[in-house]
């Protein structure tokens, strides 16, 4: 297990790279606690493989260093890093069993056998193939070798660390929650350093300790899911993270107040804003109102999705989703809608401003 420091990193696939823009990772640095699991989370193309890749090896960064516990590694080959990777498709031997793939990283070591045998027999329970341990891989599904995939990365407990670049993907969503768990508890047995990248906030909200947004080759934020809920560093988390996303208003800031169309809104403290200046309310914390204060709003259609409803509202020509909860009547003569200050985040050419008391 190790920490890992990511020093000055940055990395542009251009030769001669002239702006930011060319940059497929801008420039980041950063301490991963040892032990820690971390999720990578962003869209398709912000980023994510090229740092994953910069950490396990396969790609040397065209800027700064990687440092595992004080090591320069930077420049070290994958096979030098002792780190277990994990990817989207399965890598398995089809001419092995089941057994001797899950095997092979602790062969290959010269570890004994009956060592081999018990960390087998426990990554086979953990992937759900003890039945199947003496068949051939070849003539498996793409599922079940991929999950051969999960238990060899799973299966060294010696790892400075241990990547995965999107490993559920080709797995069938019930299995996919079933694997999840086992990671989890993986980490918590073993507290390996794990890097998780995804594309989906369920997966990186229910596997990770501290999820790391990636936007548009930029690290914007790295949390905990309730940071990342509560305090979203930057519109694109609050837009990206949850169920509908984070509403957004323009809004002009002046001190404790935000003054949204015609409307004063609240803040409950100070703020000192610049630039394109917003305010961010997650639909949890919208208030629906008939009648009295608040921002005038139309009820479009309300959606009940079993846990709780998602109204969905019109202010002044653009959409606003609001939660209500399960059991709720939402009135049809619904005009306004307000926010409970605590809700509120204020944000200035998209990111966060902090408040003052
Ligand atoms: N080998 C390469 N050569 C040139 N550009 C690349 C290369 N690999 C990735 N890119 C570009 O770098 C940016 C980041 O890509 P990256 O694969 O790291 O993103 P990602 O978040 O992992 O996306 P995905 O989830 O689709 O894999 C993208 O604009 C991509 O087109």
């Amino acid at each position: 297990m190790a920490k890992i420091t990511l020093d000055n990193l940055a990395h542009s696939y251009l030769p001669k790279p002239r702006s930011e823009d060319d940059f497929a990772l801008k420039e980041l640095n950063h301490d991963w606690a040892d032990g820690e699991a971390y999720a990578l989370l962003g869209a398709s193309g912000c980023g994510k493989s090229t740092l994953l890749n910069i950490i396990s090896g396969l790609l040397i960064p065209s800027q700064g260093r990687v440092l595992f516990d004080g090591v320069d590694v930077t420049t070290a080959p994958t096979a030098d890093r002792n780190i277990a990777q994990v990817f989207q498709f399965p890598v398995v031997y089809d001419t092995m069993t089941v057994r001797e793939n899950l095997a092979f990283p602790l062969k290959n070591r010269g570890m004994d056998t009956a060592e081999i045998t018990r960390r087998v027999q426990k990554v086979a329970s953990m992937i759900d193939m003890e039945d199947r341990l003496d068949r051939k891989a070849r003539g498996l599904t793409a599922d079940a070798k991929q999950k051969i995939s999960l238990g060899r990365g799973m299966v060294r407990e010696d790892v400075n660390a241990l990547l995965f670049d999107e490993p559920l993907t080709v797995i069938d969503p019930h299995m996919k929650w079933e694997l999840r768990t086992q990671l989890k508890k993986l980490h918590n047995d073993f507290g390996h350093t794990m890097i998780y990248v995804t594309h989906d906030q369920t997966e990186a909200l229910t596997f990770a300790d501290k999820v790391v947004v990636m936007y548009d080759g930029r690290v914007v934020q790295i949390g905990t899911p309730q940071e990342l809920f509560e305090r979203p560093a930057h519109t694109f988390v609050g837009y990206f993270i949850g169920s509908p996303g984070m509403n957004l208003f323009d809004a002009q800031i002046d001190g404790r107040t935000a003054r949204v169309g015609d409307t004063s809104v609240d803040l409950g403290q100070s703020y000192t804003a610049q630039g394109k200046t917003q305010i961010g309310v997650r639909p949890e914390f919208i208030r629906l109102q008939s009648g009295g204060e608040g921002i005038p709003a139309r009820i479009r259609r309300v959606e009940d999705v079993g846990r709780h409803k998602i109204v969905r509202l019109d202010v002044e020509g653009r959409p606003v989703s609001a939660i209500a909860g399960e059991g709720d009547t939402i009135p049809a003569d619904i005009d306004h809608i307000s926010f409970a200050p605590e809700g509120v985040n204020v944000y200035a050419d998209d990111w966060r401003v902090e408040g003052r008391a």
